[in-house]
């Protein structure tokens, strides 16, 4: 199916946006990118060591860089890194050249998805302490979407299906 403008997952690390994002370029059959991915394909390294080698700062400036050619770009699902929502120029671009779709999810539930976890570099360390500060600094910019929604306890195919129901009003004005 078309898209005529960006379908664009946000929300914390571990709602499932890379997850849900594939599921959902693969049942509306349109172009997918992430834009961590394409932040690891120019910089030639894992956002892991990009982190430690050269820093947050370094990581935001290629993430918002990446954000603005993929949405200049013909419309795609675009999965986002949680922080992308950090740079007002982000959320603008997002808001005015997609549909934001925000995945959320329940704190304990994030913890149990991200266990163990040591691609995300901000969450190294008390990994509880850190998703509820960052949580915290963030929620009021996750609420900056066109829809919410709750992947608590739901698979992502649920997750996925239910994307596509919200914004199914939007689809058949393409
Ligand atoms: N709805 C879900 N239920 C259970 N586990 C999930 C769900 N969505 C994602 N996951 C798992 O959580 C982890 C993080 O998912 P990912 O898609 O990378 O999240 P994000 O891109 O938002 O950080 C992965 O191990 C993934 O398999
Ligand atoms: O929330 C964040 O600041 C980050 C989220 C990560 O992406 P995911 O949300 O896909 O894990 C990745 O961009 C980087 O580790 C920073
Ligand atoms: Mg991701």
């Amino acid at each position: 199916m078309p898209l005529s403008k960006h379908l664009i997952l946000t929300g914390f690390m571990g709602t499932g946006k890379t997850t849900v994002g594939k599921l959902l370029a693969e049942k509306l059959n349109c172009p997918l990118v992430d834009t961590d991915a394409e932040v690891e394909k120019s910089v030639k390294q894992s956002i892991s060591s990009l982190f430690a080698e050269k820093g947050e700062a370094v990581f935001r400036d290629w993430e918002s860089r990446v954000l603005k050619e993929v949405l200049s770009g013909p419309p795609r699902v675009v999965t986002t890194g949680g922080g992308i929502v950090l740079r007002q120029e982000n959320r603008r671009m997002m808001r005015s050249l997609g549909w934001v779709v925000c995945l959320t999810a329940d704190r304990d539930e994030l913890l149990h998805r991200l266990k163990g976890d040591e691609s995300r570099p901000l969450l190294q360390g008390n990994a509880r302490q850190k998703v509820e500060q960052l949580l915290e600094e963030r929620r009021g910019y996750y609420r900056d979407s066109d829809w919410v929604i709750d992947t608590t306890g739901k698979t992502p195919e649920e997750v996925a299906d239910e994307v596509i129901s919200a914004i199914q009003k939007e689809f058949s004005q393409v």
